[in-house]
């Protein structure tokens, strides 16, 4: 029996790495599954210090290995913005959809040609000793001038992969998951667990 606890309370994000983790662990639970009432303040200046962050503080609790994911959008005409502050970004109460009309607004006069962004992921793992893995992905794209789509979550509706004309919350979660920034971080950490856990897997 292999657990592993991410350290997440986003929906959406725990469903994408219950999907991308692999055979590794046979039991992936989320701060929501095991219903912690936990506040972690995301207050570091990079995404790896706040997946740092989190991963710590839920690995010194519970001592067994531990999952962060730290990510956000990065947009060029707004250098970089809103970046590690993409949860935060229209107040910490607001919604996805109030985030995303945030950014549509900042960026109401800014032409196709530049709506050139980035997704980051960085995801930080502390195996059951302590010891700390770090990894990190990032997918290219555009932003849409209008939200569209239904699938995802947070800004998927308005950001459009290279290579494809539809935003990530209309493409299938299937090609989601093949090219996004949060799949490329969780190739390289397989390869990491693949070398750990000598790869075995739990199927
Ligand atoms: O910290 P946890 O509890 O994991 O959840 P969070 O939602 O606060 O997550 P972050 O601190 O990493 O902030 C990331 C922000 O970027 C958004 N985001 C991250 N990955 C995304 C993705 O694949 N598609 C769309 N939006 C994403 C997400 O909705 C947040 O608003
Ligand atoms: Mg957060």
């Amino acid at each position: 029996m292999r657990k592993l606890l991410v350290a997440t309370k986003n929906e959406g994000k725990a469903k994408e790495i219950k999907q991308l983790i692999g055979g590794y662990f046979n039991d992936v639970v989320t701060l929501k599954d095991f219903d912690i009432n936990i506040n972690i303040i995301e207050d570091g200046s990079t995404f790896e210090d706040n997946a740092l962050k989190k991963a710590k503080t839920i690995y010194t609790l519970y001592r067994q290995p531990t999952l962060a994911d730290d990510s956000g959008l990065e947009v060029d005409a707004l250098g970089g913005k809103p970046g590690v502050m993409s949860a935060r970004y229209a107040g910490e109460k607001a919604t996805d959809e109030d985030r995303i009309k945030k950014l549509l607004d900042e960026l109401k006069d800014v032409p196709e040609d530049k709506r050139g962004a980035q997704f980051i992921c960085v995801l930080v793992f502390i195996d059951q000793q302590g010891r700390i893995y770090q990894t990190k992905g990032i997918c290219r794209g555009k932003i849409a001038l209008e939200p569209k789509g239904k699938n995802g979550f947070g800004y998927d509706p308005i950001f459009i992969p290279d290579g494809f004309d539809k935003t990530f919350a209309e493409l299938d979660s299937q090609i989601k998951n093949q090219i996004s920034h949060r799949s490329k971080a969780f190739e390289n950490l397989k390869k990491i667990l693949g070398e750990i856990y000598n790869e075995g897997t739990c199927d």
